[in-house]
């Protein structure tokens, strides 16, 4: 997999499974950046150099300075983006930024105002939005789509290897441009995108072991690779916990008996008229801490407030096990087996 045809590769670091970044630079002379290629969001940040010195999550990672950059072109607009999980606020710059050997000028948020939860937990530097151009805040064009405007790239599509073994090298894989045999196996199932301009798709059901317990009537579920876990909403999680026999943790994660683990049910998603099971080894992370095992399970409750939600969202543990590949030029999502 070289430029050269067409495709170009980025090797993904995987931190505990639930955190997949690569490395893009931004600026001449190149300054590095780790970032997660994220499909739940369209906008590129990376924390500033002129973030206060109270925001601590910035100075425990990469900071952007465009007094360094002979590229730099100032904006200065205002920026703020919201996600569940705290928001970040900033101001807008544009510089050569370089993803997968293919450099464009791309107008991107430098952020001043980090907030420590999460972020001081992140092991990127910052968030590369690969999602359509209509979710883009202050409707800045995305890095993929300027990519794609070079006509550089075989086709008009990304693809998402999440690797699940910690000794795998690399820990993921993003290619631009086409999908990575050496990653999975047998052939891609696709479905449209159930709203133009949106990772998302028609959902089916959701059934435990044999029964469809949740989504019956049909629901959306957001393929979301900046998204660590499985997220649905929190009554229906409540549901699966309690069916599982998890316990709920203070800050909403749950945990299972390590010893029960292997008598756990798949839990399957019903997406485009094909199964997409999850066995306990897909969705319980085994972690030891002081020397005990804890099994954490990576699902969440979360309620997206109408008109997006209710909504599914399949992230990292989902991609882990189907590799993905997000078309652009058909509008469609293709699932196949990870390798
Ligand atoms: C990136 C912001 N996101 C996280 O869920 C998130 C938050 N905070 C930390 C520390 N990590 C996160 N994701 C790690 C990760 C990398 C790949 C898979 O999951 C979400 C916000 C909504 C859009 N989609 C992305």
């Amino acid at each position: 997999l070289s430029p050269s045809n067409g495709t170009a590769p980025t090797p993904l670091t995987n931190y505990l499974d639930t955190q997949y970044y690569g490395e893009i630079s931004i600026g001449s002379p190149a300054q590095m950046f780790n970032v997660v290629f994220d499909t739940g969001s369209a906008n590129l940040w990376v924390p500033s150099y002129s973030c206060s010195p109270l925001y601590t999550a910035c100075f425990t990672h990469n900071r952007y300075d465009g007094s360094k950059s002979r590229t730099h072109v100032k904006n200065g607009t205002g920026f703020s983006i919201q996600y569940a999980s705290g928001n970040i606020r900033g101001f807008l710059s544009e510089d050569v930024v370089v993803v997968g050997g293919i450099p464009v000028v791309q107008v991107f948020a430098e952020a001043t105002a980090l907030p420590a939860i999460p972020f001081i937990f992140a092991k990127f530097d910052g968030v590369l939005g690969m999602g359509y151009p209509n979710v883009a805040i202050d409707g800045i064009t995305p890095v993929f789509d300027r990519i794609m405007s070079q006509h550089v790239l075989k086709d008009e599509v990304f693809s998402v290897y999440y690797s699940k073994d910690p000794m795998h090298k690399p820990g993921g894989e993003l290619v631009m441009g086409g999908t990575d045999p050496d990653y999975y196996t047998g052939t891609f199932n696709y479905m449209g995108t159930s709203e133009a301009g949106k990772w998302e798709v028609n959902m089916k059901g959701v059934t435990v072991g044999e029964e469809m317990l949740f989504c019956k009537e049909g629901c959306t579920a957001v393929i979301d690779t900046g998204s660590s876990y499985i997220t649905g909403p929190a009554s229906s999680v409540s549901v699966l916990m309690k069916t599982i026999g998890a316990t709920e943790l203070a800050e909403g994660g749950y945990t299972v008996n390590c010893d029960l683990v292997k008598s756990l049910p798949s839990v399957t998603f019903h997406l485009g008229g094909h199964e997409y099971a999850l066995t306990e080894e897909d969705y319980i992370l085994w972690q030891s801490q002081f020397g005990e095992d804890i099994c954490s399970v990576t699902f969440r409750g979360l309620d997206v407030p109408p008109p997006t939600g209710p909504i599914w969202i399949l992230g990292a543990n989902f991609i882990a096990r189907y590799y993905t590949e997000f078309d652009r030029r058909n509008n469609r999502i293709g699932f196949a087996t990870a390798v």
